[in-house]
């Protein structure tokens, strides 16, 4: 199935599973961060318990915030950059011992967890890095030959942490775009299904009632559409429609989308293009669809097209009243003779 949607609708929504882990996180924070910040502040490292001091109380009210408007940060980055520099700063001082280097484990997992995989991958990198730069610093690489082998042990286990969290950030990625496509596109021509051409509309509404910014509405559908599948097969029809997806979704710009509202019919929302414009389109869809020839085993199948147009405003506010003004004009255009444009 191919997929029509354009780029910046793909992955440009928060992901709920990052807001769950981010508040995971936070929780986490406002709870163990505290008792260490008590510790270390007991044990004389006062920078670093004012510095955690600081982390909590900065988690505690992205906490509230979350918890009063339901809006996570714009970007994870804004939590995971102080949370790893804490960590690192806990690392430097000299009052905390070894030991607090296994929470360097935690970096490349929160990363591709909260980051994803490729800002996860860099995040997760140079911090990993300035954890090692640290550790050498700090206790040089003692002990001969054992020292080696324990550097070189926890070296490989962090490395191993990062692969196996990029490798599961990524599988996760592929799936998760697979069933987005499949939950929006409709699954014999790849344009938006109707739910994704309505979500899309609404988006586009509020467009409009901000800046005014036009909108079209273009409802297609093949004439005699019947015919093909009476004379050909259903198989020759189905790929009839994915020929007409194709030819539509080439023609409109990666802004406005196309979608296949059920049987022959399909909409098109043209966005930033008036009725006049959108007149000039629907002519050249129409146009298109019956001079390229559909060809199914050797033979040219002859396919048109009538075109009904509606228009944001001028013809109503809503998806339903917009749809059903152009569903109209589309029927006139049949009752005229079809392979026409009425708006
Ligand atoms: N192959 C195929 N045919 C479909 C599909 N969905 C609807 N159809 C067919 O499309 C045809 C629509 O027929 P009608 O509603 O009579 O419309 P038409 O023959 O195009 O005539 P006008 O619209 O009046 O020009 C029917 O034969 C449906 O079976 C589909 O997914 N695949």
């Amino acid at each position: 199935m191919k997929n029509f949607f354009p780029k910046r609708d793909r992955f440009t929504e928060v992901r709920p599973y990052q807001q769950t882990v981010l508040t995971a996180l936070l929780w986490f924070t406002c709870s163990a961060v505290l008792c260490y910040a008590s510790l270390h502040f007991y044990l004389g490292a006062r920078w670093l318990a004012v510095a955690e001091l600081c982390l909590v109380a900065y988690a505690a009210l992205l906490l509230y915030v979350l918890h009063e408007t339901g809006r996570a940060p714009a970007s994870n980055l804004m939590f995971v950059l102080p949370f790893f520099c804490v960590m690192m700063l806990s690392l430097w001082t000299e009052k905390t011992g070894v030991m607090v280097f296994v929470w360097v484990f935690l970096v490349p997992l929160l990363s591709h967890l909260l980051l994803g995989r490729w800002q996860g991958l860099w995040v997760a990198l140079v911090f990993i890095g300035c954890a090692g730069a640290i550790f050498v610093y700090k206790y040089g690489i003692w002990g001969g030959w054992i020292g080696y082998v324990s550097v070189a042990n926890v070296l490989l286990c962090t490395a191993s942490i990062l692969g196996f969290s990029y490798i599961y950030e990524t599988s996760r990625e592929k799936t998760e775009s697979e069933l987005r496509a499949l939950a929006l596109a409709d699954p014999l021509t790849g344009l938006a299904n109707r739910s994704r051409f309505r979500d899309v509309f609404a988006r586009e509404r509020q467009r409009y009632l901000r800046n005014e910014t036009p909108l079209a509405m273009l409802v297609v559908d093949l004439d005699h559409f019947k015919r093909v599948n009476d004379d050909y097969g259903h198989d020759a029809g189905d790929m009839a429609l994915c020929f007409v997806a194709e030819l539509l979704a080439s023609r409109i710009r990666q802004t406005d989308v196309a979608g296949r509202l059920g049987g022959e019919e399909f909409g098109i929302l043209l966005s930033d293009v008036d009725l006049v414009h959108a007149r000039q389109i629907a002519e050249d869809l129409r146009d298109l669809i019956q001079d390229r020839a559909f060809r199914y085993r050797g033979k040219d199948i002859p396919l048109s097209a009538s075109i009904g147009i509606a228009e944001l405003g001028r013809d109503g506010m809503d998806f339903r009243t917009l749809f059903s003004k152009a569903d109209r004009r589309l029927y006139q255009a049949k009752a005229e003779g079809r392979n026409r444009v009425v708006g």
